[in-house]
């Protein structure tokens, strides 16, 4: 662990695919009377989707603000990059910002600037010395990635669908290149088709960027179709993270309810329609282009 009164915080950004980038050791969180998690370990490993998952209220927002330093836990250790998210100290807390792109349930944007202006904001805050027109091109450059016209960079929020939206926050989660990505609840209020072209959004984005992104949902299809591995979230704890076909064998009354459902039935026949032989890093392959009525009615 960096010592920030010898040395300047550095987060350890580079390493190899599947080093611990996200460690959290006996995590507590109580609100008043009510404990939200306790004892909760996870490892996130670098350049992987984890999808985390748990009924309503079992703590995954929490445990999201947790890892960003947004809420300091009862108790437990979370190191980010190796650096202690607990930390009180400012410029470990800058680093940890500096190196996570977070796209929030509601997208966040300030409405009363454009998607570009509001892309620009995190580069303000870390770039000031930026001319202005570098950090225009920049904020072009992340909201054509996000898979946005061009001209939605002069529009306000209001001016835009909640798909677009979303990308909009992708564009702004992205705009300082974090190695690491939260989303939290991606798919939320999206119709299927958009649902299904933003997670071939993520996953294309992880792969060209060597993101690791932290994907809370309660998306079946999200899970089956992008996900490396699923954490669960039941009793407290994380009680299971692995790839999907072990946790659906989890001999655990929410497991067996969530992923044994219609819906997850449904999602794991689109699953079965879209995998292509040749598809490496597909792990289903939801395609919006293939998916049928059925599939979509189930969402
Ligand atoms: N600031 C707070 N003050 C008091 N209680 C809180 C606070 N934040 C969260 N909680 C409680 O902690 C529990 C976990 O909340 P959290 O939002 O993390 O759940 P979640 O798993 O993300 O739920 P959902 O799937 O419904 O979004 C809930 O019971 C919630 O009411």
């Amino acid at each position: 662990m960096t010592d920030p009164e010898s040395a300047p915080p550095h987060a350890n950004v580079d390493g190899k695919a599947g080093d611990v980038v996200i460690r959290i050791r006996g995590l507590v969180n109580q609100f008043g009377e009510q404990t939200v998690h306790d004892g909760l370990d996870l490892d996130v490993r670098r350049g992987e989707i984890i999808g985390v998952v748990g009924g309503s209220g079992t703590g995954k927002s929490v445990m999201m603000r947790s890892i960003l330093g947004l809420r300091k836990p009862n108790a437990g250790e979370i190191e980010v990059l190796g650096i202690d998210a607990r930390s009180p100290d400012p410029l470990l807390r800058r680093e940890i910002e500096r190196n996570t792109g977070v796209l929030f349930q509601d997208g966040a944007l300030f409405s009363s600037l454009t998607v570009g202006e509001n892309v620009q904001v995190p580069l303000k805050e870390y770039h000031s010395d930026l001319p202005d027109s570098l950090r225009y091109e920049l904020a072009l450059l992340k909201v054509k990635l996000s898979g946005l016209p061009a001209d939605a960079i002069d529009k306000l929020p209001s001016q835009l669908s909640g798909g677009m939206r979303k990308r909009a926050g992708l564009a702004r989660a992205l705009a300082l290149d974090p190695p690491l990505l939260f989303l939290d609840e991606p798919t939320a209020g999206l119709d299927p088709i958009g649902a299904a072209a933003f997670d071939r959004l993520i996953r294309t984005l992880q792969q060209a960027l060597g993101l690791t992104v932290f994907l809370i949902t309660h998306d079946l299809d999200t899970l089956y179709a992008i996900c490396d591995r699923i954490a669960v979230l039941a009793d407290k704890k994380v009680i299971a993270c692995a790839p999907i076909e072990e946790v659906e064998k989890l001999d655990h009354p929410w497991v067996q309810e969530y992923f044994h459902g219609p819906r997850a039935r449904a999602a794991q026949v689109a699953r079965d329609k879209n995998q292509h032989p040749d598809a490496k890093h597909e792990r289903g392959g939801r395609d919006a282009d293939r998916r049928t009525d059925e599939d979509a009615s189930a969402r």
